[in-house]
């Protein structure tokens, strides 16, 4: 029996040790494949252990990617995001006047507009034809940036590989029936940082998130979180429900076209990050977090998977381009 990582309010988010699905006998590979399944059908979110992706290489990638945000503003708008067709580079921060809140007028523009408190940086799959990344210049600390980046995508993009392997064999589908869906990589990584925030930004502002609520895209979001806090999660109930940071995992979601080539049977939940449930003082430290965007291949037709439907009229979706549903989804965000 795997553990739970979250259990509340209706929410049961599984602990899973992935080691197991990769490295373990065939009844090993069958129970985990399983409990990853369940988890997505049930709360589509699930936490995985024992993975490929060492201590060392994540401290390192985290690392790198506070050097990124602490340069100056200017060098980040110097490779900023340009279009959701590219969906690459920097997006700055919705930027407060804290030190002005005095000013009444200033408290109720700053309560109407709530801004998300954050910024981040998008990389794509490397080489995709017309939509080169935005890197940095090699200079100072951003030297080895693109390696570290670039090796850490490729991880990224073998784990996701692995997953979806989990998944079907779920499904009782062959273990590799996704990857010919999977192996071009049109993936992006985004690098987050939540900036320092006072407290009282949270409290004259109700409605002030670090990341306001919504769903991911793509078949699945593998989201790594530093132990600061944040993440919540929404239940069946509709409750927001802190998933918590737990060391040496990773946070898995099911995105909306996972959900939709599932016929529904996986489920793509809401999710938002807040101000964390502790803070010394009255300022709540940095969050750093990186997730990783998995999608089909841009160039693959998603249609309602075998197994999922019973009779031709229970599936729920035409067939659809992948690439194509991911840039109208993003071109409604940004
Ligand atoms: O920073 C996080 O923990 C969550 C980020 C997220 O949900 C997203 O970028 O889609
Ligand atoms: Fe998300």
């Amino acid at each position: 029996m795997e553990k739970a990582a979250v259990k509340e309010d209706g929410l049961l988010i599984p602990l899973i040790d992935f080691s197991k699905f990769l490295h373990g006998d065939e009844s090993q590979k069958q129970e985990i494949a399983k409990a990853i399944l369940h988890g997505f059908q049930t709360a589509g979110f699930i936490y995985l252990s024992g993975l490929p992706i060492t201590e060392e290489t994540r401290t390192h990638v985290f690392g790198t990617s506070a050097k990124f945000f602490d340069q100056p503003l200017d060098d980040k708008m110097a490779i900023a995001w340009t279009t959701p067709e590219a969906n690459r580079g920097y997006s700055a921060p919705g930027r407060e006047k804290v030190s002005q809140l005095a000013d009444p007028t200033e408290v109720e523009a700053l309560r109407s507009s709530v801004p998300d408190i954050k910024e981040s940086l998008e990389i794509g799959r490397e080489g995709e034809p017309g939509h080169p990344n935005h890197w940095p210049k090699e200079k100072d600390a951003m030297v080895g940036f693109k390696d570290t980046m670039l090796d850490f995508f490729e991880q990224c993009r073998a784990l996701h590989v692995e997953v979806m392997r989990a998944i079907a064999v779920g499904m009782g589908l062959d273990a590799g029936f996704f990857d010919g869906f999977l192996d071009v990589g049109d993936n992006t990584l985004r690098l987050l940082h939540y900036p320092a925030v006072n407290k009282e930004v949270f409290k004259i502002n109700p409605g002030q998130v670090r990341a306001g609520e919504h769903s991911d895209y793509g078949s699945m979001t593998l989201l790594f979180q530093d132990s600061r806090g944040g993440l919540q999660v929404k239940s069946p109930n509709g409750k927001f429900i802190d998933a918590t940071p737990i060391p040496g995992t990773c946070v898995v979601n099911a995105g909306d076209l996972l959900a939709r080539w599932s016929n529904d049977t996986i489920k793509s939940t809401i999710h938002r990050v807040v101000e964390p449930p502790h803070a010394d003082g009255d300022v709540h430290p940095p969050r750093y977090s990186i997730a990783y965007f998995c999608n089909p291949n841009f160039q693959s037709h998603i249609e309602v998977l075998p197994g999922t439907y019973a009779a031709e009229e229970e599936k729920k979706y035409p067939g659809v381009n992948s690439g194509q549903y991911l840039v109208q989804r993003l071109a409604a965000t940004y």
